[in-house]
């Protein structure tokens, strides 16, 4: 029998009533730790136009592509089966491949060259501005769900440079017989404070609410036209002591190629995460030492790739 289908709570960001906003997030974060947000003010252009560069950039030849090796700083193209999210799997890399851009303005990006891809730059500096608004907007939100001033996050400090990361993402259609049972991207929670993904409508991308019971139950999160899909990050749930839970999800190979792409918002790198007072009594003591947003970014991503 197949599981019941999974509704996640959807929040309209164009509400003028915050504080009802707020109950529905505050819900939706302990329940699922993922949520749909519509009407949110990125129109489709911009959609369509983000997805038309990111897939003439993923159509290059492979050699092409890996001009563009990710550096040291994590910017740049990462090819199939050279990331793994869940090393517990036993399984060697991913289907994914991905592109990588760190905060906009930094000059350890790297672009496609202007005159092979003349509208790229432009279209994912564009799409960052508008979704990394849109993550602001959440985040205020956010704290007036934790009961929290609307601007708690930003008297804090953690969104002084936040550290967006725009990751494309592209999945093959076709896979090789002997990379066969491997996952679009395995197993994982995301690091920071939230997560803004859209995706192209192709099916895939499953939620397990109960990482430890066994066997795990997987949900399919489903395309709601226009929508963005998001969710908690590893460090929020750290700042909320478990009230808030960062998810663990994957994406499953469907036979179909899919494209997606995620925004990462990450505080500031000197930003320390450590339990709000709202989230602890003595009774619910600290589950997470405090610990600078940088620092555990870092340790978040040698681990990942074995640095
Ligand atoms: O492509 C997707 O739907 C999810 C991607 C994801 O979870 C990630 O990149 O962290
Ligand atoms: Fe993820």
């Amino acid at each position: 029998m197949s599981p019941p289908k999974l509704y996640l709570p959807l929040i309209d960001l164009s509400s003028t009533d915050r504080a009802s906003t707020a109950k529905s997030i505050r819900q939706a974060c302990m329940d699922h730790g993922f949520f749909y947000v519509i009407n949110h003010g990125i129109n489709d252009f911009a959609v369509n136009s983000l997805f038309r560069e990111s897939k003439n950039f993923f159509d290059l030849p492979l050699s092409e592509k890996m001009k563009l090796e990710r550096n040291i700083d994590h910017r740049g193209y990462l090819p199939p089966y050279t990331e793994t999210l869940d090393l517990s799997s036993g399984l060697k890399g991913d289907l994914k491949e991905n592109f990588d851009i760190g905060p906009i303005n930094d000059s350890l990006n790297q672009w496609p060259s202007k005159e092979r891809m003349p509208a790229w730059r432009v279209t994912m500096e564009s799409y960052d501005e508008k979704i990394m608004n849109v993550s602001f907007r959440l985040i205020s939100l956010i704290a007036l769900a934790l009961n929290l001033d609307e601007n708690f996050f930003t008297k804090i400090g953690a969104l002084d440079s936040p550290v967006g990361y725009l990751r494309l993402l592209h999945y093959p259609g076709e896979i090789p017989e002997s990379k066969k049972g491997n996952y679009g991207a395995s197993a994982h929670s995301d690091y920071g404070m939230i997560t803004l993904l859209v995706t192209d409508g192709v099916p895939g991308l499953q939620i397990c609410r109960e990482k430890d019971r066994s066997p795990q139950l997987w949900e399919d999160v489903h395309h709601v036209e226009g929508a963005l899909i998001v969710n908690i990050g590893d460090m929020m749930e750290r700042w909320t002591n478990g009230t808030f839970r960062s998810t663990v999800h994957r994406v499953v190979a469907v036979g179909q190629e899919r494209y997606s792409v995620a925004f990462f918002l990450n505080p500031n790198s000197d930003c320390v995460v450590e339990c709000l007072e709202s989230c602890c009594s003595e009774t619910s003591p600290p589950r997470f030492p405090p610990i600078k947003s940088g620092d555990y970014l870092e340790e978040r991503l040698r681990v990942t790739y074995s640095l």
